[in-house]
């Protein structure tokens, strides 16, 4: 295994072929993914799709069956060679804290820090309080804190002795939604002053969008695409992506083109060319977001569902039998079940698949 001298590369971690397991047979395989040095990573998919068992083997708790990892350009997972946790300068924050009940908030944080002499520690451990925003409450028992502030002691301790990666597993699925918003952002803003890379498992894309540079969908074992949340949201690599991330749902269509598509809602062109022959049968994403209204329009739709959400509404409309769709207005534009609605497509990006 080579731990010598690293030599330079763009990437800060690299997965290539990933095969893992628990016994027989892999649980993933061909996992294949590469961060770049400061960037946020997030493996996102359905539960039991392999999201934790990928991290594990980042963490060196896993052997690999196949494939190779390497971390600052220095293999770390080889099939029959694992470099032990404790030896790959990685930091784990878990869902459930895991933070020691019998020591204080200090002696948690410097728990990973028992190479240093007594002022340095304390140095270092009143510097990682500033950092994550609880100074004062270092004499604290982790019971005497509330789950946000118990993550963000977690957080502290990990970050103590320096890793080159952290590896946070579902670290927000405790906390209400609005905490969980912001303690996500105020992560990645404390992982970006320090130019910590990491990489989160989530199931929440909201969470994945907002605190990750890349993200992984994964579908039973395998990466569906590794892209950012943008182009996840608008180039979709497949089918299940498209209906995983986002909200959204498909009609039918036929190919014009290689950019056209006539369905029941009009022809929809868009910004990229499609290698079909004129005529292919095809199913097109239609996303809430790309559908406006338009009282000049002769095109009308029933409203058959309605979700009422603060700021916006959520319908459904009812086209035809095979053409229904979703369509998020701002709530002042009010309609009720069962009225006929005047509708336009406002899509930039044309996404369809081949039926
Ligand atoms: N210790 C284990 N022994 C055997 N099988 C396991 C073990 N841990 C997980 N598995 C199996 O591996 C598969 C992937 O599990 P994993 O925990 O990686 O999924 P996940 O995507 O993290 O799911 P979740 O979001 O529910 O945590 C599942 O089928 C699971 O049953």
């Amino acid at each position: 295994m080579n731990t010598g001298s690293p030599t330079e590369s763009r990437w800060l971690l690299e997965v290539s072929n990933l095969a893992c397991g628990y016994g027989e047979g892999a649980v993933v395989s061909d996992i294949d993914f590469a961060l770049g040095h400061g960037d946020i990573g997030c493996l996102l998919g359905p539960s039991g799709c392999g999201k934790s068992t990928i991290l594990r083997a980042l963490a060196g708790f896993l052997p690999l069956s196949n494939g190779e990892i390497q971390l600052d350009s220095r293999t770390i997972s080889l099939a029959g060679r694992t470099l032990p946790p404790e030896k790959r300068r990685i930091g784990m924050v878990f869902q459930d804290y895991a933070l020691f009940p019998h020591l204080t908030v200090a002696r948690n944080i410097a728990f990973g820090l028992r190479n240093l002499g007594r002022e340095e520690c304390d140095q270092k451990v009143e510097q990682l309080l500033d950092l994550v925003h609880l100074q004062g409450l270092a004499n604290q028992y982790p019971h005497e804190l509330s789950g946000g502030q118990q993550q963000r002691v977690a957080l502290a301790r990990a970050l103590a002795p320096e890793p080159t990666l952290i590896l946070l597993d579902e670290p927000f699925s405790n906390l209400d939604a609005d905490l969980r918003r912001r303690l996500s952002l105020d992560v990645r803003e404390i992982l970006k002053s320090l130019g910590i890379s990491a990489i989160l498992v989530t199931h929440d894309q909201q969470e994945a969008f907002a605190m990750c540079d890349q993200v992984a969908v994964l579908k039973e074992g395998n990466i569906q695409q590794w892209d950012e949340p943008y182009n996840l949201y608008h180039e979709p690599a497949n089918r299940f992506v498209a209906g995983f991330v986002g909200q959204g749902g498909f009609i039918p269509g036929k190919a014009l083109g290689p950019d056209a598509i006539e369905c029941e809602l009009g022809t929809i062109r868009g910004n990229r060319a499609y290698r079909w022959p004129e005529g292919t049968l095809v199913d097109i994403l239609i996303r809430p977001d790309d559908i406006v209204f338009d009282d000049a329009s002769e095109l009308k739709a029933r409203v058959i569902e309605k979700t009422f959400a603060g700021t916006s509404t959520l319908y459904r409309f009812h086209l035809s039998e095979e053409t229904e769709f979703e369509a998020l207005f701002r709530s002042h534009l009010d309609f009720h079940l069962g009225e006929m609605v005047p509708l336009r497509v406002e899509a930039d990006h044309l996404i369809a698949f081949e039926r």
